[in-house]
């Protein structure tokens, strides 16, 4: 069985960060390993507290991990420190780890914010040459690119001044678009490709950006090309959108599950 690895936040109410990760995997068809960087006391509405682990706790869970079972993927989420985001990068180039996507989380469905100032620079500079790919939605995008994104079009060059600027791939997310849900990958030396997506009407959204990079590092996993990789992700999250879970008080959770049968 292919393996894969997340490198996140726990999500006490279960529809983000570690839980989402995990979740998703499975239904990925692959083996799921965690290292926690934060625990969030969090549910629909609110993230209450953060609690983050040490870089040595980290770096230790990282070492367990890849000393044991490689994982053919590895996926980042949140990180909150520019002190984590120097142990995840060093603990990948030690590990040569593989097929890895960063998805550069800054807030939270609920508005909160998850990363520090200073550990967005961190991000930009060590973990992003890394990456295979890194999955902004719209505002991580114009933070990244220093501008704002209003049209198709603004999509297309923000994604470009990313990835040349870092030098990584990069999947822009249109789930913020108004009309559409259709995502831009930006590769070098290749034609931009967008992954049309209907937007589905429910409000429930809460760990889109967790799942859909979590399915992306599954289908990587498996061997299966970036490109390939995405739109199996693509389908994953809209079928998971598409079953119109709706639990909690604000923005809930998706069905992660939605093609597992309920009886034995
Ligand atoms: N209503 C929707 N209908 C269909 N697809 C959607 C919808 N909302 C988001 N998506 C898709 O979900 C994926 C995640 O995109 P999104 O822009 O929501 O990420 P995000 O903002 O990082 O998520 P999060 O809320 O977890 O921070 C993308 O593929 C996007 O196109
Ligand atoms: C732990 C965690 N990671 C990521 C997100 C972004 O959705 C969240 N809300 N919580």
């Amino acid at each position: 069985m292919k393996t894969a690895l997340t490198i996140a936040g726990s999500d006490s109410g279960g529809g983000a960060g570690i839980q989402a990760d995990i979740k998703t995997m499975m239904a990925n068809g692959v083996y799921a390993m965690s290292a926690i960087t934060a625990l969030t006391a969090q549910n629909t509405t609110k993230v209450a507290d953060i609690m983050e682990v040490t870089p040595q706790f980290l770096a230790e869970q990282l070492d367990c991990i890849f000393t044991d079972i490689r994982p053919d993927a590895v996926k980042t989420g949140m990180v909150a420190s520019a002190a984590l985001i120097r142990t995840i990068a060093g603990k990948l180039t030690e590990y040569q780890a593989e097929n890895i996507v960063v998805d550069p989380v800054m807030v939270s469905t609920s508005r909160a914010r998850l990363i520090s100032e200073e550990a967005i620079e961190t991000l930009k500079e060590k973990l992003f040459p890394l990456a295979t790919v890194i999955t902004p939605n719209i505002p991580e995008a114009e933070v990244l690119a220093d501008m704002e994104i209003e049209t198709v079009q603004d999509m297309e060059k923000a994604a470009e001044v990313i990835g040349t600027r870092y030098g990584c791939s990069v999947l822009l997310k249109g789930g913020h678009q108004k009309n559409d849900a259709s995502d831009l990958l930006w590769q070098k030396d290749k034609k931009p490709v967008w992954f049309h997506g209907v937007r589905i009407d429910n409000p429930n959204t809460h760990g889109t950006g967790c799942t859909l990079s979590s399915a992306i590092a599954s289908n990587l996993a498996k061997g299966r090309d970036l490109e390939t990789s995405v739109e199996a992700a693509k389908r994953y999250i809209s079928g998971a959108l598409a079953a119109m879970l709706d639990l909690g008080a604000g923005s809930g959770p998706m069905n992660h599950g939605f093609a597992i049968k309920e009886e034995w």
